[in-house]
């Protein structure tokens, strides 16, 4: 498992470090400086090996630092904050190696942060500080040909602005505006400057920045992965992401492990957020992948009905098949007993493409209310091609007013779009689950999407200063808009995209980021929604909870389609299933992010 941190919370864990008196700041930033140049040799371990003839000496190497020196030539960007000093520190270290270093600065020594300050003035006992300008910066290059290494250490966890001027035309030759190669030898510190690692959007910049620019090549963050790396266009431009340890573990304070490992699908633990499905720290606690696990012990003996009865409203005729394709799912997942709910006239249709998975006619919501006296029915399953209109709404109130476990997608959503809390009116917390997309979302919560999206439609215009400065804090993230749209309707919300954000009503959220290893851009294909509500019924009939139920449907989903490959179609999906979990059987390594 891995916790993601807003940048408040890092400058909160750095903040209470120091306070304690174990350790200072300087110790950080020089831990923090060693770990870039670690990383940077692990990335590229052929820089280690000296190229050419040995140059004379430079006037202040010191054999006794242990060093060596080549050829090896790096850039360091250096801003004006701490971020900036993390870059000083590694200057020193590579120059202390041999390396030729040309180092540009912004702003003025005495302004900066004190251990910032500390490391320019120990650099600049070594060499010059150039002020950051893109004539300079390009002049260096065009003279000596491209250097092994630029090290991007403007800005991190403490840009509050949209970059400008200078330092914003140095960004964007950097990631490949003037046609030369930069970003695959660049290293970014904590953050791709201008990326703002609470959303993930970069400020300032229109829908769409990135396109057509470069990924830098490698992203060393500090303590842990910071939101904004794993959702908007973060994972577009970070490239590989290396995390590097600084020692501040004692002081990341998480808000308890509520975890009961004998609970049906656990209990999501209390968290702040997280990231699913991934490999960077894992601590031995229960993943997505790990309430598969538990699901598949509990999958021997017993009768059908213990394994839970799933009900999932079907559409009308020539639109049942969505239904159809979130009951199999559900089947799959283990659910031991699926029913579908059909239309009398589709109930041909829907019967003769279906063997496992029961037909019952059900002509409307008086008649859903009579199929739901069955209390062996714990979950229901609505929205996939049930058409947008008054008799959706009032099937959607039966089930909700039935005291199941309901997964609401698509129409059911749609449907309530013009009175979105007659929805939130009816939903008993703890028990619903809504698995809207962007447009979806849009419409059920048009005011917290307008703030969304409030960072493109303020692209390059001064109103960004005045917003951000309003806020008083950080960019409003997809993470912020899912978790106040489930505190508001009290259902858990399953944001989709490549970044799902599942948030629960309580606060705790997750995001399942199908980035590295574990894109899966065929899994944008039709009805692969429909699935993964089937997915999520599927599990809340086996009593898994509904925030366990769709953060492990929103892993097993990337994963099924990870197994099929290319060429996947939505059917393709539950008939994963048995292998995805045969490869958990077996121990198999999932697929994890960053790998
Ligand atoms: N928090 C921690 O625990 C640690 C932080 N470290 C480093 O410190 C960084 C955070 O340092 P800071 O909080 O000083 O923040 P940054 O260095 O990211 O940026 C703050 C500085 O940039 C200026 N600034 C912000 N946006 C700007 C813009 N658009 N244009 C021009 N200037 C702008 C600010 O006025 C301030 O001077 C991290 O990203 C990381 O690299 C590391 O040294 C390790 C420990
Ligand atoms: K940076």
């Amino acid at each position: 498992m891995t916790e993601l941190l807003t940048c408040a919370q890092m400058r909160d864990i750095e903040r209470r470090a120091i306070e304690s008196g174990s350790v200072t700041g300087l110790d950080l930033m020089e831990r923090a400086g060693q770990g870039i140049v670690d990383a940077i040799f692990a990335q590229w371990p052929e820089l280690l090996r000296q190229r050419g003839p040995v140059p004379a000496p430079p006037r202040y190497f010191r054999q006794d630092e242990g060093g060596y020196f080549s050829r090896r030539r790096a850039v360091v960007l250096c801003g004006p904050g701490n971020n900036g000093g993390d870059g000083y520190v590694v200057a020193r270290l590579l120059h202390r190696m041999g390396w030729q270093l040309t180092v540009f600065g912004m702003g003025e020594v005495e302004d900066m942060p004190p251990d910032a300050r500390v490391n320019r003035t120990r650099w600049s006992a070594l060499g010059p500080v150039v002020p950051l300008t893109c004539d300079a910066f390009l002049a260096v290059s065009s003279g000596r040909g491209l250097a092994d290494v630029y090290v991007d250490a403007l800005f991190g966890t403490g840009m509050t602005r949209p970059v400008q001027g200078e330092a914003l035309k140095v960004l964007d030759v950097l990631a490949g505006s003037g046609g030369d190669d930069f970003a695959s030898r660049t290293v970014a510190v904590d953050a791709p400057s201008g990326l703002c690692l609470d959303s993930g959007h970069v400020p300032g910049r229109p829908e769409g920045y990135g396109r057509g620019l470069r990924s830098v090549a490698l992203t060393v963050t500090f303590d842990s992965p910071k939101v904004g790396h794993v959702i908007g266009i973060g994972p577009d431009i970070c490239g590989r992401l290396a995390v590097c340890d600084i020692g501040l573990r004692p002081w990341r304070e998480f808000e308890g492990d509520q975890i009961d490992p004998d609970a049906p699908g656990g209990t999501m633990r209390h968290m702040n957020v997280r990231l699913s499905g991934a490999p960077m720290v894992r601590e031995g606690r229960r993943d997505p992948e790990d309430i598969a696990r538990h699901l598949l012990k509990r999958a021997s003996g017993g009768h059908k009905f213990d394994h839970g009865h799933c009900l999932v409203v079907s559409g009308g005729v020539a639109r049942t098949g969505a239904a159809r394709l979130a009951a199999r799912a559900a089947l799959r997942i283990g659910a031991g007993l699926v029913t579908l709910a059909v239309p009398p006239d589709a109930v041909a249709e829907v019967a003769a493409q279906t063997t496992a998975v029961m037909v019952r006619e059900v002509t409307g919501p008086a008649d859903l209310a009579k199929v739901l006296e069955d209390r062996r029915i714990r979950s229901i399953c609505l929205g996939p091609g049930l058409g947008v209109g008054a008799r959706t709404r009032e099937m959607v109130a039966v089930a909700l007013e039935a005291g199941r476990h309901v997964v609401l997608d698509a129409d059911a959503l749609t449907s309530f779009a013009d009175d979105p809390g007659a929805l939130f009116a009816l939903i008993e917390k703890g028990r619903v689950v809504l698995t809207p997309h962007g447009g979806e979302f849009a419409r059920l919560f048009p005011e917290i999407d307008a703030r969304l999206n409030a960072p493109r439609l303020l692209a390059d215009d001064e109103a960004w200063h005045t917003a951000l400065a309003a806020q008083g804090g950080p960019l409003y993230s997809k993470v912020d808009a899912a978790r106040e749209a489930a505190a508001s309707s009290g259902a858990v919300v399953l944001l989709k995209g490549r970044d799902t954000v599942i948030a629960l009503p309580e606060g705790p959220a997750a995001v399942h980021a199908a980035i590295g290893a574990r894109a899966a851009p065929w899994l944008a294909t039709a009805g692969a929604g429909d699935v993964l509500a089937g997915f999520i019924a599927g599990l809340m009939a086996r009593e898994c909870p509904p925030g366990d139920a769709a953060e492990c449907a929103a892993w097993l989903h990337v994963e099924a389609a990870l197994a099929f490959g290319p060429g996947l179609i939505a059917e393709d999906l539950p008939e994963m299933v048995p292998q995805v979990l045969r490869g958990l059987e077996n121990g198999d390594q999932p697929h994890l992010v960053g790998q």
